[in-house]
């Protein structure tokens, strides 16, 4: 603490404050966290992870960790300072005169980047809402606020907790089902969805209404004066199904709007984007799905005689849309050994390969309940979280909340609030 000197206080969360620094020998603003660290040792492992997630990123839309460090009961985090105020306050700011397209579909390409950098971290944001999403003063998109974020290498402590901010959770999470990158892509949907009308996509008087109107994806429609490409983007980020959304790296780079996003990226962004597509010999496809007895996998695509392979574990041990189902999709892998272990994932409506890894049953298990899930939303919203929220006030709907689930049987849980 002693190296930083405060400038003020800038907020108060639920965590303590958020402070803007300068270092002692340095002009440069920060906004340092300052965490009541708790007593008992998993809550203080629960308050690192946010410094150690966000020390592990590295990316120019995602806010830049500086230091962290621990003194008199408190976890500090330094960070990058993003002078120009989150997206809520953007929106707020416009007083009803709509955003360009242009300026939505900007920003939009620098959040997709910046998600698309902590899913390749295998990390998950689990919070992604306007007030968590920065500017800086130069107009570039920082993604910020990693204290709901989690690891996918701590598969269990992910399934285990439930966080995040009513209004911007996706269907699944309301019916208990584990959270997966799919889940980030709707809450980027409805931070779009904002941009483009300034308005939440889901809104309502009661819990329950709200919640059924989020499990049956039903919106009013963006106006009209909007591209095409935009309305169909929006329109497949809320599929309710999981599955059929789209993921970030699909949305970048083989989505119908990518053609416009790629138009608002720096050159060297729209590189890192397309770098990732490599191509394979036909021959050398063929042999891994013999291998695998995937035959059906192995399509060409529309470039003869290659064949292209999904890189991105992460993506695809969640769970990704058909379109990848159907190919091996766009990516890069340098090994054979990285296209076996994508390509059991790959697979995972497959039995088959259902017991090969523990990720791919989380995938099945997904995509089992969802099947179930769709009958039960036309009826009811799911009763367990509803009972919790129902005590609450439903404009706390915009804040984040951590739930706990008490215990693993997944279907019978009770959710414990923990704020
Ligand atoms: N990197 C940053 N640059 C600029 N402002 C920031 C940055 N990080 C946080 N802030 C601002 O600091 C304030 C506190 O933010 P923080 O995310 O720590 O808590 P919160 O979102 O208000 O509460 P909680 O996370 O408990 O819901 C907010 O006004 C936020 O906009």
């Amino acid at each position: 603490m002693d190296q930083y000197s405060l400038v003020k206080v800038i907020g108060q969360g639920s965590f303590g404050r958020a402070l803007l620094v300068q270092p002692i020998n340095g002009e440069q603003n920060y906004v340092m966290k300052e965490i009541r660290l708790p007593k008992d040792d998993s809550g203080i492992r629960n308050s690192r992870r946010e410094a150690v997630l966000l020390s592990r990123m590295k990316h120019s839309n995602v806010v830049a960790f500086i230091d962290s460090f621990e003194a008199d009961g408190h976890l500090y985090i330094v960070m990058e300072f993003c002078s120009g105020g989150d997206l809520l306050l953007k929106i707020r700011q416009q007083k009803n005169v709509l955003f360009t397209e242009d300026v939505i579909l900007k920003w939009f390409a620098q959040m997709c980047l910046g998600t698309k950098h902590i899913h390749d971290k295998r990390v998950l944001h689990r919070d992604l809402k306007s007030k968590n999403i920065f500017l800086t003063d130069s107009g570039t998109v920082k993604l910020g606020d990693f204290g709901s974020a989690c690891s996918l290498n701590s598969a269990k402590a992910y399934a285990q907790t439930y966080v995040g901010t009513p209004y911007y959770v996706s269907p699944e999470i309301w019916d208990n089902k584990p959270y997966n990158n799919k889940s980030d892509v709707w809450s980027l949907g409805c931070v779009l969805y904002e941009l483009c009308t300034l308005q939440h996509p889901f809104q309502s008087s009661s819990w329950k209404s709200l919640i059924l109107k989020v499990c049956r994806g039903t919106y009013a429609p963006l106006p009209s004066h909007f591209s095409y490409e935009l309305h169909y983007l929006i329109k497949n980020m809320f599929k309710t199904n999981p599955k059929d959304r789209p993921s970030v790296h699909t949305i970048l780079s083989s989505h119908r709007v990518s053609r416009l996003l790629h138009k608002h990226l720096v050159p060297e962004k729209k590189e890192l984007v397309q770098e990732r597509t490599h191509h394979w010999k036909r021959e050398e496809g063929e042999k891994v799905a013999m291998f695998l007895g995937q035959k059906s996998l192995v399509t060409t695509t529309s470039t003869e005689g290659t064949l292209q392979e999904e890189q991105s574990t992460f993506e695809n041990n969640c769970i990704d849309d058909p379109a990848s189902r159907k190919r091996w999709a766009v990516g890069t892998c340098n090994t054979v050994m990285g296209v076996l272990r994508n390509a059991d994932i790959i697979s995972t409506g497959s039995m088959e390969n259902a017991e090969q890894t523990d990720l791919i049953s989380e995938a099945e298990y997904v995509e089992t309940q969802e099947r179930r899930v769709r009958k039960q939303w036309d009826k009811d919203p799911p009763e367990r979280l509803l009972s919790i929220l129902e005590k609450v006030q439903l404009c706390y709907g915009f804040e984040t909340y951590t739930l706990r689930r008490d215990g693993q049987s997944s279907m019978e849980t009770k959710w414990m609030a923990l704020r």
